[in-house]
């Protein structure tokens, strides 16, 4: 076994290899230790012969998906080699096969994967400063390609993505072997981001020719002309890489993916990482929670399906006004329709996650239940299409026709598999009686010689007048008959002893044996007869896949529409004007996320004017100069404004009294500077390389959002930077930017320059206690909070004394602008 154990590791060096003995899957050697530090199992050995001690872990069979979830979710390859044989009737050494390739790119299980975020397999191809990128989910069939010239915009894109596992062509010595999250490799291209597991490729797959070829023989092409990729080398080098592993890793079970997409990144309203973590879109920065995301307060789908695509949606927001428009002339018609929006929520609710389903009956892994639950879905469909039948709005619309073909599949599978089936399908018991008259006739059989046997205690019982006479049945001697040792010699002649207990007899009888016989062959022939008829339904259903994923693409969409639809009449929301030009008009906006999270009533709403043309002075500003004390409120109103502008490119309504905003082309945000400890930069240090990155990046279609600049430095050095910023920002880029400072100086900026304005968040002062209002208005605060803070706080009198003085001075001898006016 051992020798067999190592003939099978020797072909998968670089994964956790799990071998099947008894009721365990074992691990031995390097794996055993890896395996039980990471699973916190206990580390046993045996004597392996000549060997010596053999290290070795193990995991009851029956729980070997959990136990490899833990192992994939940790960066590993895991290797499945089951017994392909009953062990029982084994000669020798029981033969094993190895049956699962499991990488975090690469699963397929329901137990593994996450049902409200996708399992994105990514490969990317680096020449020079260019880049080539491929990402599939194969549990939903997605397979996207796009290339660009900026390897940032790689890194950015990798980041969106948080790919389980990216493929990199290389020439390294260890191919095959997975890079575990933060292992690096000198073979790996810098600019990959450490957070993913790399999966370190040889090269050739990743060759034009071979690419190129293995894409036209897959999707049955001529030239990749359709696919929108012919002359994008680069994209098609990382697509047939990457269908090239799928195929490696998958020989099992052939994988049905949807036909390449290929994609431009700048079809879409570009969010860097930075600017996705602060404004929180699917994590909090705080704890990285979901809850307090802007994805958990707008999340109200029913389904899966919506949950994911809503994620997809916040992660690549809409470039294209009439894309925009379609989803919020859905969300329009599900606001003023609230039947149907309820009762189309209430069917969604009943359709469970087609599109990994489908996945699952395409390759061969789905059980019956999961054709019960397909078929269940799918025959909401039409339910579904005759409720939206007087739809006018294009996601509605999209459902209206369901093919005929689909609602024949679900009825075959309806009438073809039992109501609750069980999970195995090789133990009988899945198929209807009715469906296949030899299926039929065998069951009879095996029913009547089992009615001959249940009936046999009574019938012996009479005939023999032994009024405690059993027939029982065991693993080892199958049916017996069973008599008490004091009756023992009442038996008559046709019984045969098999066994000798202290109280009891056991017997047989050849007839007993014949029937015996008969039932355990039939029942054979039987369970695999339902098995094969199980297999071609599941292969039928398979040959559908495309169809019932186009379908479920759709179903999805119109759950996310629906879901925004109920949140817009909840929460009170409006639909933006969506404009060509620059101006972002929100009257009355609110922060999405803060707003649920207060008691109602409680969020006090603030306009917000950029970017406009002839208007007043404070209503037509690029730049808005943002101050008030500490914790009034500038952070939330800088988020609140590049929510609200995201949330209308995904075309949803938004939280405000009326809204009408031109498009950004980007979003960026700098928001309080962390410590980067990993990288061992500084928090000032982190901060500029952001607000560099801003300014080369920049445009006047971009938002640009500002929370304090140059405060981890020398007071004079950073209201100095803050300034140049501001200025190059507003005259340069004319980016319509919020800038929220503590640097009262700035509002100067607003005398010297027409685009920019100064606005404030309000408070009260009271003798005892500030009051904050969290009210945005136009004008510089003319005072600032701080020292008053510090009184609240306790420091002593002294101190807040001599600080007012220290202030008066400082205030005395600053005069920037007149001194800049001078310099000019
Ligand atoms: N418009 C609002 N209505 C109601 N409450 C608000 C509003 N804006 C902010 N708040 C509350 O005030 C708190 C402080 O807000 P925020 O963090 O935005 O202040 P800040 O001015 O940026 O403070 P600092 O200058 O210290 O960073 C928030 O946690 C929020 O609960």
């Amino acid at each position: 076994m051992y020798q067999h154990y190592v003939e099978m590791k020797d072909k998968y060096p670089h994964a956790l290899l799990l071998y099947r003995v008894g009721d365990f899957f074992e691990t031995f050697f390097q794996d055993a230790v890896t395996v039980s530090r990471e699973l916190e199992l206990v580390l046993t050995s045996k004597h392996g012969g000549e060997v010596g001690r053999v290290a070795m872990t193990g995991v009851p069979h029956h729980a070997w998906e959990r136990y490899t979830t833990l192992l994939v979710e940790k960066g590993y390859a895991v290797v499945i080699c089951d017994q392909v044989e009953d062990a029982a009737e084994a000669v020798g050494l029981v033969r094993r096969e190895v049956t699962r390739i499991l990488t975090p790119g690469t699963l397929l299980e329901e137990g593994m994967l996450k049902a409200s975020r996708n399992n994105y397999l990514a490969a990317v191809v680096i020449a020079a400063n260019h880049w080539g990128l491929a990402y599939a989910d194969i549990s939903t069939g997605e397979f996207l390609t796009t290339q660009g010239s900026d390897l940032e915009h790689l890194t950015q894109e990798l980041m969106r993505l948080q790919p389980s596992e990216v493929l990199v062509p290389t020439n390294a010595p260890d191919l095959g072997s997975l890079l575990r999250p933060g292992e690096t490799s000198p073979h790996l291209p810098q600019c990959l981001p450490p957070a993913f597991c790399y999966s370190l490729r040889s090269q050739l797959p990743f060759s034009q020719g071979e690419a190129r070829t293995k894409l036209l023989q897959k999707f049955k092409v001529r030239s990749l002309e359709g696919l929108g990729c012919e002359h994008l080398t680069l994209a098609v080098r990382a697509a047939g890489g990457l269908l090239e592993y799928i195929e490696d890793t998958q020989k099992e079970n052939p994988i049905p993916l949807q036909t390449l997409r290929t994609y431009t990144i700048t079809d879409y309203l570009i969010v860097d990482h930075q600017t996705r973590r602060n404004l929180e879109i699917t994590q909090t920065v705080r704890d990285g929670t979901f809850h307090g995301s802007l994805l958990w307060a707008l999340d109200r789908t029913s389904t899966a399906m919506g949950g994911r695509a809503l994620r997809r949606w916040l992660l690549q927001p809409l470039l294209d006004v009439k894309g925009i428009k379609a989803r919020q002339d859905t969300i329009q018609e599900l606001v003023e329709n609230t039947p149907l929006r309820q009762d189309l929520r209430q069917l969604l609710r009943q359709i469970y996650d087609l599109e990994r389903l489908t996945g699952r009956a395409g390759s061969g892994t789905a059980n019956a239940r999961d054709l019960v639950a397909l078929a269940d879905s799918v025959s909401r469909l039409p339910e579904l299409s005759r409720l939206v039948s007087d739809a006018y709005s294009p996601f509605l619309k999209a459902l209206q026709k369901v093919p005929s073909v689909l609602e024949e599949l679900a009825q075959k599978i309806h009438h073809h598999i039992v109501e609750s089936p069980p999970i195995h399908l090789k133990e009988g018991g899945l198929i209807r009686a009715g469906i296949n008259p030899q299926l039929d006739e065998r069951k009879a059989t095996v029913e009547s010689d089992q009615q001959w046997i249940a009936n046999l205690e009574v019938d012996e019982r009479a005939k023999t007048g032994i009024p405690t006479l059993k027939v029982g049945f065991n693993k080892t001697f199958g049916y017996y008959i069973s008599i008490s040792r004091a009756k023992s010699d009442q038996v008559p002649g046709n019984y045969i002893r098999k066994q000798t207990l202290t109280n009891e007899e056991r017997y047989i009888t050849p007839e007993l044996k014949e029937r015996e016989a008969r039932i355990l062959t039939a029942r054979d022939d039987l369970n695999q007869l339902e098995y094969e008829i199980f297999v071609a339904l599941r292969e039928e259903v398979g040959q559908q896949a495309e169809m019932i994923r186009n379908l479920s693409r759709a179903v999805a969409a119109a759950d996310v529409l629906c879901g925004l639809a109920e949140l817009a009449v909840k929460q009170g929301y409006c639909r933006p004007e969506i404009l060509a030009g620059r101006e972002i008009e929100i009257i009355n906006g609110r922060h999405p996320v803060v707003e649920q999270s207060l008691p109602a009533g409680f969020f006090v709403p603030n306009s917000t004017w950029l970017g406009k043309e002839e208007q007043t002075h404070d209503q037509s500003a690029d730049l808005v100069i943002l101050t008030g004390p500490n914790a009034s409120g500038k952070s939330c109103y800088l988020r609140q404004v590049g929510l609200i502008q995201l949330m209308a490119q995904i075309g949803s309504f938004v939280p405000a009294h009326s809204a009408k905003l031109g498009l950004c082309d980007r979003i960026f945000t700098r928001v309080g500077a962390v410590d980067d400890l990993a990288t061992g930069q500084s928090t000032f240090m982190v901060e500029m390389n952001e607000t560099a990155n801003i300014l080369n990046h920049a445009t006047a279609q971009s938002l640009v959002l500002l929370d304090e600049i140059g405060r981890g430095t020398a007071t004079f050095d950073g209201l100095s930077i803050a300034w140049a910023v501001a200025e190059y920002l507003a005259v340069e880029i004319k980016a319509r930017t919020i800038f929220a400072t503590h640097y009262h100086e700035l509002n100067e900026l607003a005398g010297m320059l027409s685009n920019v304005a100064n606005y404030q968040v309000t408070v009260k002062e009271l003798p005892d206690q500030i009051i904050f209002l969290h009210q945005v208005q136009p004008g510089g605060a003319d005072k600032s909070y701080g020292i008053e803070a510090g009184r609240l706080a306790g420091l002593p009198t002294v101190v807040i004394q001599r600080a007012k003085q220290v202030m008066g001075q400082i205030e005395k001898h600053s005069k920037i602008a007149i001194g800049l006016k001078n310099l000019e």
